[in-house]
């Protein structure tokens, strides 16, 4: 089936979601959860303006969605998409915005012909209200499926302006992506502390290098590249350059959020359970923030174990 360049539906309507119905050539239009309605604006802020953005909606009768941006949290995946399956093509392709991996394990079950594309994205915003959105960090939007180049209509979604770029090798960049957030992440998240201070504490340091050998492990074993300057390099670029941010992670337990560890450290102890490696650091670490209340930290911080 043609997809419907027309519109660019997208299922959730969050900072992400928002941020995205922003930068669609085409009017967005949201999936929201049943008995709730859009407005047919939403507002787009920046340090520099402020602006509206209208919004498409579906028609009464329309076929099936060809092509669809997902953008609730990965652990909402299978509740948000559920409520319009009578409405998803069978085969629709499904750009994921979100954190982490396992995208299939949370999609296939529902769409077993579902086309996933995969998405880095470094673009930061959050809600100011219901479908009001802050820019707050110009990053960028890699996404791609492993083709080459774009098709229909994904091509029209590429834009200098919001640095949207297809990548053929997205698979490799969503695993260093994965790797980085697998150590800065929890590390952050259980000891309170900002991106930065991994690189200035010592007790935090000492982490660093047994969770970065343990997880170049896994990939390695998965045949993934390794970043050119190696992992614990890559972690402190990563580090430095966002040395005063609180990390989604921390953020989501400060604020008594669930977290997406699953998405993150969970998927590579499957990866490891599934080929044999011992994952020791990685494993402690989810399930210190599986088992720490909410909001609480781990003081004295510990030494990491073995
Ligand atoms: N914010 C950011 O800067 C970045 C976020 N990401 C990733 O993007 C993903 C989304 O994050 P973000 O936008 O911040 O999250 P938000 O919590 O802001 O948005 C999630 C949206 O999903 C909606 N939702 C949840 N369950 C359902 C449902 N059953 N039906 C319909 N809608 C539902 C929520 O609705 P409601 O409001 O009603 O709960 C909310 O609007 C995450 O994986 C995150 O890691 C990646 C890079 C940057
Ligand atoms: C790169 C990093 C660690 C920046 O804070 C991030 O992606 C996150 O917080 O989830």
């Amino acid at each position: 089936m043609a997809p419907n360049t027309t519109l660019w539906p997208i299922l959730g309507a969050g900072s992400m979601g928002c941020l995205l119905a922003c930068m669609t050539p085409q009017p967005a239009s949201f999936l929201l959860r049943p008995g709730q309605s859009a407005p047919n604006h939403i507002i787009y802020t920046n340090d520099q303006r402020e602006h509206q953005v209208t919004l498409g909606s579906l028609p009464d009768r329309h076929p099936p969605l060809s092509h669809l941006i997902l953008a609730c949290k990965t652990y909402d995946t299978q509740a948000a998409l559920e409520p319009w399956l009578p409405i998803i093509a069978p085969d629709c392709q499904i750009l994921c915005l979100q954190n982490g991996m396992g995208h299939e394990e949370r999609i296939l079950p529902l769409l077993p012909k579902a086309q996933i594309l995969y998405a880095s994205m470094t673009h930061g915003a959050y809600r100011l209200a219901p479908f009001s959105v802050f820019h707050a960090g110009q990053g960028q939007l890699l996404f791609g499926n492993g083709h080459p180049t774009p098709s229909t209509p994904w091509q029209q979604l590429c834009s200098e302006q919001w640095a949207i770029h297809w990548r053929a090798d997205i698979h490799t960049l969503l695993w260093h992506k994965l790797a980085v957030n697998a150590v800065i992440n929890p590390l952050t998240a259980l000891s309170g502390e900002t991106n930065g201070q991994l690189l200035q504490q010592p007790r935090l340091q000492a982490w660093l290098l047994p969770l970065c050998r343990e997880i170049e492990s896994v990939l390695i074993t998965l045949s993934i590249p390794l970043p050119q300057q190696g992992l614990q390099q890559l972690v402190g670029q990563v580090a430095q350059a966002t040395s005063a941010n609180r990390s989604s992670m921390l953020q989501d337990r400060q604020a008594k959020r669930r977290t997406e560890v699953d998405a993150i450290l969970g998927h590579l102890l499957r990866q490891g359970q599934l080929h044999g490696l011992q994952l020791p650091t990685c494993s402690w670490l989810a399930q210190q923030l599986q088992i720490l209340p909410a909001g609480k930290f781990l003081t004295p911080w510990p030494l990491p174990p073995g």
